[in-house]
């Protein structure tokens, strides 16, 4: 298919397709198209070529990386192809020499005679690991470079912030509240996309909910609150009971209710926002089955909380159950204990048995180490509300992934550098995780595409890949290959999962990984080895594109 009939933005596109509208070929950096055309007159167009993506650290200061983003670039190489539009574009941007054929050359390409070998989406990963291989035309290969590395930089980085905070907060709930504070429209939409598979359990971004199937959940704001002065603007005060029968005036049961509380927690009539309540009961009547309030507008000891165990109260009687509360400033900690308090109060004197568990939400710049030091001092909060810090990656902004050729015509390429961590480790390589006994990752080897895969129970020499020193023999008890065919002959190759596997592999993913690896504070490196064979090759290859320099 043209990229013609996918248009940027299109979003019912998104919708079919489940693919990004803005993806399509002409979203790469110009050099690609440049170095095609230098390519083409340099009469390299049956020259082939292997490709590594791969970063060389993880992020966060942590030792992991969630490998995200597959799914859309195996997508857009499936329909990669330059659209008329496109052709006409390329010519007014190059310059007017570019001869007519190569346009022709340019038109009629696409990505069938590539092969992508990819490590599964989800998947837990670590520096030098080549995330994908892509081998094929060289000049088919060199133009998809950006397009893949937009791709899953950011992905892999939001799905790995998102797995940090889901570790940090364990079983609690964890809600994507960003779009406001994102990189723009589609930083947005990836957000919430990537924080779903790393594992929040939904977001307030209602597009995403509809075009990637995320459960979409919200509260409401501040203002909603305000909007509120006194009872008297209350035009809808009744509410039928759920069970049937007369509706019931809520405000005045309410205000019922909220007497006697205020004597329970010692608080002044005077301190209670009367526009406050007004708020709570005008929402809870709109929505009795799902009525959560935000309670610091004003004060949650002296007016939020009460106002909300009034209106929770009154719904009580009617039939319904209230959800809970939303925390938005202060001290998240101490004011989830008052908060469970009062409920539990309330659950006393009232004998209603859900009240001590209604759900609190905490919302606030929350990020990773908020929620650790609130876990060490100890808090009742139920769920985050988070966005800032985590659309944004606040923490590392983006993932330095790279796409670097490591064989042309089945001749290795290398590329040398001052900085060893930059040297790439040349020619076809695969793969492999190693296990342990206890089902915890050992290390993972990368061996040259000739050798034969480790085996159980057989020992295998792993060697760092610089330091001659740095070596061990590891005997696994089991062994996985870590890439797979997923693209050949124009076709994803491999069927594609859903959001929720995804969000599965993660999950079982970290399982595989020493909890000394996965801690905030100092995490132990994990290993990524190189096979005897791989390392002889490497440093031989190495000398020989190292000039030898002279000394006068
Ligand atoms: N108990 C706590 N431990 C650690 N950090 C907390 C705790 N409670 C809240 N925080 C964090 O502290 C910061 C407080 O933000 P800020 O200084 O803006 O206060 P605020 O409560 O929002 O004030 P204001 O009421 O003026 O809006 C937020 O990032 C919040 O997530
Ligand atoms: O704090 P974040 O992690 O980004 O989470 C989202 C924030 O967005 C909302 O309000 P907004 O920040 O727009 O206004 P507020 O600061 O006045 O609450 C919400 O109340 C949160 O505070
Ligand atoms: O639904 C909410 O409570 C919400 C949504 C977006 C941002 N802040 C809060
Ligand atoms: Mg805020």
């Amino acid at each position: 298919m043209s990229s013609e009939t996918i248009q940027p933005c299109n979003l019912t596109c998104v919708k079919k397709m489940g693919q990004n509208g803005i993806v399509q070929p002409l979203l790469t950096d110009l050099y690609q198209i440049t170095m095609a055309y230098a390519y083409w007159k340099a009469g390299k167009t049956s020259a082939n070529a292997v490709f590594d993506l791969f970063f060389r650290k993880n992020p966060f200061h942590g030792e992991f990386t969630i490998f995200a983003g597959l799914e859309e670039c195996l997508k857009f190489l499936e329909k990669f192809s330059y659209s008329e539009s496109d052709i006409e574009y390329i010519k007014q941007i190059l310059p007017s020499h570019i001869e007519q054929e190569f346009y022709e050359y340019l038109s009629s390409l696409t990505a069938k005679d590539l092969k992508v070998y990819a490590v599964e989406e989800g998947t837990v990963v670590f520096p030098r690991v080549p995330l994908l291989r892509v081998e094929g035309p060289l000049i088919v290969a060199q133009l998809v470079e950006t397009t893949l590395l937009t791709l899953v930089n950011f992905a892999s980085l939001m799905a790995t912030n998102a797995a940090r905070y889901r570790m940090a907060a364990g079983n609690l709930k964890l809600f994507e509240f960003g779009l406001r504070r994102a990189q723009g429209p589609d930083g947005g939409l990836s957000a919430s996309k990537y924080s779903y598979i790393g594992g929040f359990d939904g977001t307030s971004n209602v597009l995403a909910g509809k075009l990637f199937n995320i459960p979409v959940k919200g509260t409401h704001a501040h203002s909603y609150v305000t909007s509120f002065s006194d009872f008297s603007e209350l035009i809808t005060k009744e509410l039928h009971p759920k069970d049937g029968g007369p509706s019931k005036d809520i405000l005045e049961l309410a205000i019922g209710f909220r007497k006697r509380l205020i004597s329970i927690f010692n608080v002044l009539l005077s301190e209670v926002s009367d526009g406050e309540l007004a708020a709570f009961v005008s929402f809870a009547i709109a929505f009795p089955e799902n009525f959560m309030a935000l309670v610091d507008t004003y004060d949650v000891k002296k007016s939020g909380l009460i106002n909300f165990c009034a209106t929770a109260l009154a719904l009580n009687e009617v039939g319904y159950r209230a959800v809970g509360i939303r925390l938005d400033s202060g001290d998240l900690a101490y004011l989830s204990n008052i908060a469970r308090s009062y409920f539990k109060k309330v659950e006393e004197e009232y004998k209603i048995s859900y009240f001590s568990s209604l759900i609190i939400m905490a919302s606030n710049d929350i990020n990773e180490e908020t929620i650790l030091s609130l876990n060490e001092q100890g808090h009742c909060i139920d769920a985050f509300g988070i966005g800032t810090h985590l659309v944004t990656c606040q923490k590392q902004p983006a993932l330095g992934c790279v796409y670097k050729m490591v064989e042309l015509d089945e001749r290795p390429r290398i590329k040398l550098s001052q900085d060893v961590e930059k040297v790439t480790i040349p020619g076809k390589k695969d793969a492999y995780r190693l296990y342990g006994e206890t089902g915890y990752a050992l290390i993972d080897i990368l061996q040259r595409n000739l050798e034969d895969s480790p085996a159980e129970g057989k020992k295998v020499l792993c060697r760092h890949p610089f330091q001659e020193s740095k070596r061990a023999f590891v005997k696994p008890s089991s062994v996985k290959k870590l890439h797979q065919l997923s693209f050949n002959q124009g076709k994803i190759c491999k069927p594609l999962k859903n959001l929720q596997e995804v969000r599965k592999t993660v999950e079982q993913s970290l399982k595989i990984l020493r909890p000394d690896i996965k801690r905030t504070l100092n995490p132990t490196p994990y290993k990524v080895s190189v096979s005897d064979d791989l390392y002889q090759f490497l440093h031989t290859l190495w000398l020989e594109n190292a000039p030898i320099g002279e000394l006068s």
